[in-house]
């Protein structure tokens, strides 16, 4: 079997047209919808993504702005520069870049944003409306990847989909976004005993581990479906994924590459989260 290539960047292009157009209507009834990211310290990799956010809000018309805080901010500092953001009117999605310097807690930093400004997804509150399948804001990565799944009609309904990860930013919420669509769901992490018992079971396999190429074809099925959340950046300075990708497509039905995989389709998704935050706050 050879694989086809759900290429996310394409995808992206696509759904960015669309989204390109919802914003001239809003813009059109005099409401830009407006991001603002936060960055703490001067991490080189989060840097390069705050560019990408910002160059793919400028794409479909989406204003955003970023304030660059030094490494030394202060956890109070910060909520407190959230509190103003929380209580202007003119930012519609507020989004702090991970991972944040040690001395600052990440929970109570996203407790701290609206629950209708939270782009990202993140927040307790939005995390339990997922979780009971209410209209919210969807974890970017996650969406980005059911995303993928539908834009090619695979069905997801009754299949097995193993989920190897357990983060809270990716492995737990796909897992769950998956059991919303009636997939059957396993989670393997580093402490899974025997994880190819389990992989080798996969209709659908959401590999989000962090190690270099660490899936591939003797892991899996015939036929699977393989979605690599891994972004892994080698030392010649190319970026791989978690799984094998030329071994493996010689047996999934389905891939996604690294790069122009999930990665673009994350960025996608906060700008459809951004949107609905504006409409969200006008009633639109
Ligand atoms: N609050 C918060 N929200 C996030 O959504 C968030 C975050 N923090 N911290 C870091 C991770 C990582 N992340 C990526 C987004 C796009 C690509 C992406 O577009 N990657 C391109 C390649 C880009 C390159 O060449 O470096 C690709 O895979 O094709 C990757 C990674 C969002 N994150």
């Amino acid at each position: 079997m050879s694989a086809e290539v759900i290429n996310g960047k394409d995808l992206s292009y696509e759904l960015k047209q669309e989204m390109k157009e919802e914003v001239n209507v809003l813009k059109h009834k005099g409401l830009t919808p407006h991001l603002t990211v936060i960055i703490v310290g001067d991490n080189p990799a989060s840097k390069s993504y705050v560019r990408g956010k910002q160059k793919a809000s400028d794409e479909v018309g989406i204003s955003s702005d970023v304030i660059e805080l030094p490494a030394s901010t202060s956890e109070e500092e910060l909520l407190q520069i959230i509190t103003e953001l929380n209580n202007d009117s003119t930012v519609h999605g507020i989004l702090v870049q991970l991972p944040l310097p040690e001395h600052i807690r990440e929970e109570s930093v996203i407790v701290s944003i609206d629950p209708s400004k939270d782009v990202d997804g993140f927040h307790p509150v939005n995390i339990g409306r997922m979780m009971t399948g209410e209209d919210t804001f969807l974890p970017c990565t996650p969406a980005g990847i059911i995303t993928m799944l539908k834009s090619k009609n695979i069905e997801i309904s009754g299949k097995h989909a193993v989920v190897l990860g357990r983060s809270n930013i990716v492995g737990k919420p796909v897992g769950q976004l998956l059991l919303n669509e009636n997939a059957t769901v396993t989670y393997c992490h580093s402490r899974t005993n025997d994880l190819k018992a389990f992989t080798k079971q996969a209709d659908i396999l959401v590999v989000a581990l962090g190690i270099p190429e660490m899936i591939n074809d003797t892991h899996l099925k015939e036929g699977a479906v393989v979605i690599d959340v891994g972004i892994n950046r080698l030392d010649d300075g190319s970026l791989t994924g978690d799984v094998d990708f030329d071994r493996a497509k010689e047996v999934t039905s389905y891939i996604t590459p690294v790069p122009r995989g999930v990665g673009p389709m994350t960025i996608t998704m906060l700008l459809k989260n951004t949107i609905k935050a504006a409409r969200g706050l006008s009633g639109n």
